[in-house]
């Protein structure tokens, strides 16, 4: 079910088209020619070695700089350069110690100059499970509570794209669990393309599998399991994808 707290459920384009990606670094191209497409709305994990390029491409779409040598272009289903707001998410919290978690999760429109929205802001805290911490300050929160906050101001950015780079990453396995449900709820109306190096989690999260290969690298598409996210990790069909998920990630490439 979608989130109600989305403004874009109704304006989001269907697909989100990633044209003609192009990074070299030097006379080292990473990739060349990239064409890819994301399910709006939709979660699409991309998976692949360390080094070929996976946050260089995330970083590219949020428009950040990453080499003079850079270019894509991003486009909706009708082929209009896709202009709407993103989110980042990364491993790292960014949660500004001397702030309390509900000015955290504000920060964005703080840094903006924009409108502070405390109930909003308070709204998406109990969604996550944290409107009793609304007044603490982050250190003081666990690991697995500051993802949270984390992923509050994520949703507080209303953003149709939402660019994840191993958020979930130095959690633990139970925390992880958690997350990826609330996540998968909160987030059912965006388009949220994540790195992660876990296996388990693309096939329990995703639409859409990536697997970035090869140098210069290029993405395949991988179908994942049957039956709508967050997927029981411990259910056959997903074992089954896990296995042959890990024989594709090791396999030379071509
Ligand atoms: N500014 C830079 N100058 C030169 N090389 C760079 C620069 N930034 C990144 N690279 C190289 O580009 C390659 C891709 O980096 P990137 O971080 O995108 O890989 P990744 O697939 O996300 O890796 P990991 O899974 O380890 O995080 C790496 O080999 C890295 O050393």
């Amino acid at each position: 079910m979608p989130s109600s707290d989305s403004l874009y459920s109704a304006t989001a384009p269907n697909e989100l088209r990633v044209k003609k990606a192009h990074l070299a670094f030097g006379t080292r191209v990473l990739f060349d020619d990239i064409d890819l497409s994301l399910p709006s709305p939709g979660w699409s994990c991309l998976l692949g070695r360390s080094g070929c390029g996976k946050s260089s491409l995330l970083r590219m779409m949020a428009g950040l700089e990453v080499s003079s040598d850079a270019r894509l272009s991003l486009t909706d289903t009708n082929e209009r350069p896709f202009t709407q707001r993103t989110a980042w998410m990364g491993q790292q919290d960014l949660l500004l110690p001397w702030r309390r978690v509900i000015d955290n999760v504000q920060l964005g429109a703080v840094m903006r100059g924009e409108r502070h929205d405390r109930d909003r802001a308070m709204s998406l805290l109990e969604k996550v499970g944290l409107g009793w911490a609304a007044n603490r300050y982050p250190q003081t929160l666990s690991g697995g509570e500051r993802a949270r906050v984390a992923l509050a101001r994520t949703l507080f950015e209303q953003a149709a794209l939402v660019l994840m780079d191993e958020p979930f990453a130095a959690l633990d396995a139970m925390t992880r669990l958690d997350i990826h449900a609330r996540a998968c709820e909160l987030l059912a109306d965006r388009i949220v393309l994540m790195v992660t190096h876990d296996p388990l989690e693309a096939l329990r999260l995703s639409d859409q599998l990536l697997i970035m290969r090869g140098s210069p690298a290029r993405i395949e598409r991988v179908l994942p399991p049957q039956g709508a996210p967050p997927r029981d990790p411990a259910s056959p069909s997903v074992s089954h994808h896990h296995g042959e998920l890990l024989k594709a990630l090791t396999e030379k490439s071509s």
